[in-house]
């Protein structure tokens, strides 16, 4: 592997560690280089703390060798005062004389000023180096601020035989498809994600909690869509365990639109299947995530149809999980 690529790969590796932490930030890793030894590694700190260059810069115990050093990161270096001062300006400070940089951050705040920074102070900038997976980590990032609205990942469970829920059900709880290790990725998941959302016939036959209890990390907020605002206030979704939001929107572009003005970055939409099947036919989703349990209903509300590209498949203890983009 060449050797940029190498010290990049692993800026995406550390990165990953401030998933479900960093928005509205994005979850960025840098890793510093010298003699081909890595000195120094850093991850974007929760909203509100530093950003990776600063983490990375911290970490090296010998400042003496920075200006020596090469600088790896995701996203191009911030250029402006946000919530910290600009990283391009410290990485100048230290003469770094090297910077290797995934892809370049089009939110209009940066767009290439914090490369003409590090240029102008001569700095040997590289640009591009596995752009396409730097693109997919900061996927929420820039598809709320290029595309205006959440990042949206579709997430279902389906029979054999393709159902969501059988005909009738006699109690107000899920019927489960799936198996407890599944369920608990699932909530995984909803620890990752700004905010979770359900349709109306979802909570009143489910009643679910739609919270990350099975485990660790912060709640996502709930969003409801309840046309006449005539759910039961009883109902679990809304107890004192999350924030939840009711949205009275019929389209999937107008929730959209009501997602973007609360600043929420990305959404895990769990069913049912008319709230899904909305989102599909209107083309606003970026990922689908399927189960598929061995239970047979032979009847019932049959899942969302939709087209997306297989991108992959996992068995989960007997369930088969696919993975799709909407390409
Ligand atoms: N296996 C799985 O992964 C999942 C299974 N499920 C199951 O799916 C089923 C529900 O799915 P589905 O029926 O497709 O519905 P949804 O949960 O997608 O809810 C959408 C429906 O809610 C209606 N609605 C919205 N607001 C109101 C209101 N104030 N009063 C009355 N109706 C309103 C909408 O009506 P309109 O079209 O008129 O706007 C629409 O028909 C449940 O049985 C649940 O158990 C649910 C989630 C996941
Ligand atoms: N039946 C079914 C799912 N159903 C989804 O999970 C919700 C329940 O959430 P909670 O109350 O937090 O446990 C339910 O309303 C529906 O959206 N999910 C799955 O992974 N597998 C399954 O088999
Ligand atoms: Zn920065």
């Amino acid at each position: 592997m060449k050797i940029h690529e190498k010290y990049i790969k692993r800026c995406i590796e550390i990165a990953k560690n401030g998933l479900g932490t960093t928005r509205p930030n994005p979850m960025v890793g840098a890793v510093i280089v010298k003699d081909n030894k890595i000195i120094g590694e850093g991850f974007t700190s929760p909203y509100g703390g530093s950003h990776a260059e600063v983490n990375a810069i911290n970490s090296v115990t010998d400042k003496n060798l920075l200006n020596e050093a090469t600088i790896y990161v995701t996203l191009e270096p911030c250029s402006h005062y946000g919530k910290t001062p600009p990283c391009s300006d410290l990485i100048i400070h230290h003469n770094i004389p090297n910077v290797v940089i995934g892809c370049i951050d089009d939110n209009e705040k940066v767009a290439g000023k914090g490369i003409k920074k590090l240029m102008e102070a001569g700095c040997n900038v590289t640009v591009g180096v596995l752009e396409a997976e730097c693109k997919s980590l900061h996927k929420r990032f820039f598809t709320f601020h290029n595309k205006k609205r959440p990042y949206i990942i579709l997430k279902w469970a389906q029979t054999a035989d393709g159902f969501i829920a059988p005909k009738t059900k006699n109690e107000q709880k899920p019927v489960w498809i799936t198996n407890t290790f599944s369920r608990q990725l699932v909530h995984k998941w909803r620890a990752e994600e700004q905010a979770i959302l359900v349709g109306y016939n979802t909570v009143l036959a489910d009643n679910p909690s739609l919270t990350t209890r099975d485990y660790l990390g912060q709640d996502p907020i709930r969003i409801v869509i309840d046309n006449n605002n005539s759910l039961p206030k009883n109902l679990n979704i809304f107890n004192a365990e999350a924030e939840t939001i009711s949205l009275q929107e019929n389209t999937a572009k107008a929730i959209c639109n009501e997602l973007f003005n609360a600043n929420i970055n990305s959404v895990i939409i769990e069913g049912g299947s008319k709230t899904l099947q909305t989102f599909i036919n209107e083309g606003l989703w970026d990922e689908a995530r399927v189960f598929k349990g061995a239970v047979v209903f032979n009847e019932g509300i049959e899942a969302p149809k939709f087209k997306g590209k297989l991108t992959s498949t996992e068995i989960i203890q007997g369930d088969i999980l696919e993975i799709y983009e909407n390409k």
